[in-house]
């Protein structure tokens, strides 16, 4: 089967096969492509937003990655404008990974789209399934975080550092722990007066 066609197989949540050749190969691509866009860190930012075209679907004006990105095949991967990650991001996207406009990661975020089978004879034989996720505008994750497979993130949210979401997070809350939960809403009383301009 045709890699295009096992991608619209996967993207349908179904079961696939982790191991065929052209999985094997997509993925070598992901990481020779990942290993020039980190080796040109310093260099003019159009020409690393141009490295990072290759390797991703969709790259927002103004996209950063801190040293050392990674992941698995690039092309279920989008980024919205202003997205910024810090150190040693690893994204994982077997099924989609959506990310908008405004996005910060701390460092060591690691997002998760796929799963491998239940069942130990299916996982040997290569057994996975991905499920989508999604980042919404204005989002911060803080370090450590782990995004599990199927989890949608709400505009404005924060998760603390260290938590695993394994479950969708509202619009505007905090969430931290493992599993985590939500901590309260973000609301006006959390805006300080502060502006760009005063230091
Ligand atoms: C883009 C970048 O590079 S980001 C740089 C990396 N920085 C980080 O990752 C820092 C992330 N920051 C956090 O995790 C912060 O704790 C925040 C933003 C989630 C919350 O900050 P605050 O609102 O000041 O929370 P505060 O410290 O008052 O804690 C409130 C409660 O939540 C708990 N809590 C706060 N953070 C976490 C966490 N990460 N995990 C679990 N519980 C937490 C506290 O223990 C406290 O509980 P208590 O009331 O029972 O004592």
């Amino acid at each position: 089967m045709s890699l295009e066609a096992q991608r619209a197989h996967i993207l349908t949540g179904r079961m696939y096969n982790d191991l065929t050749d052209e999985l094997v190969a997509a993925r070598q691509r992901a990481v020779l492509l990942a290993n020039a866009y980190n080796d040109s860190f310093g260099a003019p930012q159009a020409h690393r937003e141009a490295l990072l075209r290759d390797l991703l679907d969709n790259v927002g004006p103004g996209a950063h990655f801190e040293p050392t990105f990674r992941c698995e095949f690039g092309y279920n991967i989008s980024v919205g404008a202003g997205f910024y990650a810090n150190f040693d991001a690893v994204m994982l996207d077997g099924a989609r990974i959506t990310i908008g406009d405004n996005v910060l990661l701390g460092p060591r975020v690691s997002i998760y789209t796929s799963n491998h089978a239940i069942d130990p004879a299916e996982r040997v034989a290569g057994a996975c399934y991905a499920k989508p996720v999604t980042i919404g505008d204005g989002v911060w994750i803080g370090g450590g975080v782990t995004v599990n497979p199927g989890v949608t993130i709400g505009d404005g949210a924060i998760v603390g550092s260290g938590a695993v979401v394994t479950r969708d997070v509202p619009a505007r809350v905090i969430a931290a722990g493992n599993p985590a939960r939500i901590l309260r809403e973000i609301t006006e009383q959390d805006a300080t007066g502060w502006r760009p301009d005063v230091l």
